[in-house]
């Protein structure tokens, strides 16, 4: 039995508890070799965490004015449902993929955080906010007449990573993980574990254990 039993648990536990090197530990011991987003993407802020059920939106270059601006943006935003991320990618990322306005709609559907592989804009407006967003930095370049987005909550690809809709997003200081959801739950229950056993560790070095002594009886560093 998993000691979580819901999503809204299971986000708490992992805010708690883990740390994404941790579960990018358990993955890698799984087989699971690309599930850290590419590392240019970071937070606004070292402080933000996002646990969450990914909702991927598909982008695509476009040049020059739209017959309809933005494409499926307002009803990609507009079905967010709580807990999810909004996770976006494609194109060639001439401009920003996220600012104000699209960080109070998220918001305030209940969305936990935002993840683009592209850039951000509106950043001192985007920061009073107070919710979390992940991009490649900040510039102001409008998206308007450069990208669209062309689908949501269906597969994407970023960097090496396949993204399905619904898969568990944890993404900290030092990056941004997708736990697919077919084995999250081990994934979880494992990393608990790991997590655990990592305080244990520390507190016999900060005791004076030697580091190969406490990775033989440990197996963890
Ligand atoms: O235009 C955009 O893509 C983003 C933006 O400025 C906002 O959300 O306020
Ligand atoms: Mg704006």
């Amino acid at each position: 039995m998993a000691e979580w039993k819901s999503d809204k648990e299971l986000i708490e536990l992992v805010k708690k508890e883990l740390y994404t090197p941790v579960v990018g530990d358990i993955l890698d011991e799984l087989g699971y070799y690309h599930q850290f987003l590419p590392q240019e993407i970071q937070p606004m802020r070292e402080s933000d965490i996002i646990v969450g059920r990914a909702m991927p939106a598909l982008m695509i270059d476009v040049y020059g004015p739209q017959k309809k601006p933005f494409g499926l943006l307002t009803e990609a935003l507009d079905q967010l449902q709580e807990n999810e991320v909004y996770i976006a990618s494609g194109g060639d990322m001439r401009c920003a993929y996220w600012g104000e306005i699209l960080t109070a709609t998220a918001k305030y559907r209940g969305a936990v955080g935002a993840i683009v592989n592209g850039f951000h804009r509106d950043t001192p407006k985007v920061m009073v906010q107070n919710w979390p967003v992940f991009s490649r930095g900040r510039y102001a370049q409008d998206s308007s007449v450069r990208t669209q987005v062309v689908n949501y909550r269906c597969s994407i690809e970023v960097g090496n990573v396949w993204i399905e809709p619904g898969d568990l997003v944890f993404a900290d200081l030092d990056g941004v993980l997708i736990i697919p959801q077919k084995v999250e739950v081990e994934v979880i229950e494992k990393a608990l574990k790991k997590a655990r056993a990592e305080k244990t560790v520390l507190k016999e070095i900060q005791s004076g254990m030697s580091s190969t002594e406490a990775f033989e009886k440990y197996g963890i560093l």
